[in-house]
């Protein structure tokens, strides 16, 4: 494996307190950088966690995070991190904190990425913080976020409280930027059309673990949507199957050929890739090559 890591985990663990259940339990994953990366999974997953601890915002209980080849601390100027709460100051202006972001980032800050976020709100430059509306913050965030030039991208579900057409606007600047730049983007979502077309690679958490991980045209390759007469579904992987009546439709990793004859064999949309997984949580992982780790001792950057 030759390409440079984003993110490497490796027994990566978290709790908070230790009568409560961990947020994240034994995670091992790669991104490969220059990806743009949904992070999804059903409320109380470990998504934020992930993106905190990638961030440098919490330490781990157990195992380790290397972004950008490196412990978090030491990469925080290279990455920039988007909270769902957006913390900005609030007394100050548009024009004032894009000023601060310029100061607080010498020899990075590219002003023209930070302006043009703001200009097709747009946001009017004298504007109070305090005064934005929860998608205007976000906007201002996102702008600042750009402006920093970041080679990593923490996004934790950006999008939320955006109009369609603003989340629309603000993707395409988004995914144009990392484009031009090779940025890796890692992205949590709960709004799978917002990823489709966006994303390139997915790391799917549920119950603190992580349960797919790898491209996703990998990870659509790897699965097959089976529909046909009820049958043992060997040697096949079974995520998830439903019979209504004496048809079956199931999601299967595929091992072998099918039987073309009676089977009707489909590749599964991402959607349906990642509800079947939803509502499957006990199905064997799966991480693509890609998204394996190399053996601790051997972590490259
Ligand atoms: N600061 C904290 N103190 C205590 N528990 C926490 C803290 N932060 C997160 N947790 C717990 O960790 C678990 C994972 O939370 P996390 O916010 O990472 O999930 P999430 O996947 O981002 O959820 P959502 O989709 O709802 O935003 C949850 O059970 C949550 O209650």
């Amino acid at each position: 494996m030759t390409s440079v890591s984003a993110l490497e985990a490796h027994g990566l663990a978290k709790r908070f307190g230790r009568r409560r259940p961990p947020a994240l339990d034994d995670c091992s994953f790669r991104l490969p950088a220059g990806r743009i990366c949904a992070v999804v999974g059903p409320n109380g997953a470990g998504k934020s966690t992930l993106l905190a601890l990638a961030a440098g915002l919490l330490r781990p209980s157990a195992g380790a995070l290397r972004v950008l080849g490196a412990e978090p601390a030491a990469v925080r100027e290279r990455m920039a991190y988007v909270a769902q709460d957006k913390p900005l100051y609030g007394q100050l202006t548009v024009a004032q904190t894009l000023a601060a972001g310029a100061e607080l980032n010498p020899g990075r800050w590219d002003a023209s990425a930070a302006a043009a976020v703001v200009e097709a709100g747009p946001l009017d430059p004298k504007a109070r913080v305090r005064t934005l509306s929860g998608g205007q913050r976000t906007r201002l965030a996102l702008a600042l976020a750009l402006g920093k030039r970041p080679e990593l991208l923490l996004l934790d579900e950006p999008m939320a409280d955006l109009d369609p057409l603003a989340r629309h606007q603000l993707m395409g600047t988004l995914m144009a930027d990392a484009a031009e730049h090779g940025t890796t983007v890692v992205m949590s979502s709960h709004i799978l059309t917002e990823l489709e077309g966006a994303c390139d690679y997915l790391l799917l958490v549920a119950g603190g673990r992580v349960r797919l991980g790898g491209g996703i045209d990998d990870l659509l390759a790897a699965h097959r949507l089976l529909t046909g007469p009820v049958a043992d579904l060997a040697p096949h992987t079974v995520v998830e199957s439903r019979t209504t009546g004496r048809q079956l439709t199931a999601l299967v990793r595929q091992d072998g050929p099918v039987d073309a004859g009676s089977w009707s064999t489909a590749e599964p949309s991402l959607e349906e890739l990642l509800l079947a997984h939803l509502r499957a949580p006990e199905a064997p992982p799966l991480l693509t090559p890609s998204a394996t780790p190399s053996s601790p001792e051997g972590v490259a950057a």
